[in-house]
């Protein structure tokens, strides 16, 4: 088991976002993390990612996991210096050894970023920023990757490149993904699994299984 979450409630204030909700995740497994607008999905991650105290409850990752994380997308300012490159390497020790270089590379060309690493990242498009945050996040060698609502503003040709991207980083190295989403079909043509998050409550089945709808 990656993740095992047990009686989480979160309450803001008086207001109660979440109540109980328990559910675990498997090793190499894809979720989505589906509900309405403001149902709790980002207050759920921001937990998970030790960003948030819950009320009551508890999670724990599995010791063998090394998790990373894609936040919400954040708009870039047109004027942004940094180049993709430099971007995807911020986090990076400043002298680069050859190992790091090499790293470097290595997730640029897997993240389809060669060719336009040089590119500012305020010029780059939707999905190459979101390829650009993908690759900055595996630089450290996750074995999860959380990713929140990592597709939302990208064009249908963006949305599916960095998805095929997300099903090979699974298929290839088993990495566990929990994908947060709006997108039903998307899902269902990517994802495993679904949790869903609404009215305060967690259910959780297979994608192909999955029947509600919601705007
Ligand atoms: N710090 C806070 N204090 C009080 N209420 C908050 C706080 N953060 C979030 N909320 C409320 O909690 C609810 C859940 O918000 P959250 O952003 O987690 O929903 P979401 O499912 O991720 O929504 P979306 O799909 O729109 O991103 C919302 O009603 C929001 O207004």
């Amino acid at each position: 088991m990656a993740l095992k979450v047990s009686n989480l409630t979160l309450k803001f204030n008086h207001k109660t976002i979440f109540k109980n909700i328990s559910f675990s995740l498997k090793d190499g497994s894809t979720t989505a993390l589906i509900g309405p607008n403001g149902t709790g999905k980002t207050t759920l991650i921001k937990i998970l990612m030790g960003m948030l105290p819950p009320t009551s409850g508890k999670f724990q990752f599995s010791s063998n996991v090394k998790l990373g994380y894609t936040p919400q997308f954040r708009n870039i300012d047109k004027e942004y210096p940094l180049s993709i490159r430099s971007f995807i390497a911020l986090n990076t020790p400043f002298f680069k050894t050859a190992r790091v270089k090499n790293a470097l590379n290595w997730q640029i060309e897997q993240m389809h970023l060669q060719d336009i690493q040089s590119v500012r990242m305020g010029e780059a498009s939707g999905g190459q920023k979101q390829r650009a945050y993908l690759a900055q996040t595996l630089l450290d060698q996750p074995n999860m990757i959380i990713l929140d609502e990592a597709t939302a503003s990208l064009d249908p040709v963006a949305k599916n490149e960095l998805m095929d991207l997300i099903k090979h980083l699974n298929e290839k190295y088993q990495m566990t993904v929990l994908f947060v989403s709006h997108d039903i079909p998307l899902t269902k043509k990517y994802m495993n699994n679904y949790l869903y998050l609404n009215d305060g409550k967690i259910t959780q089945g297979k994608m192909k299984d999955f029947k509600e709808t919601f705007e």
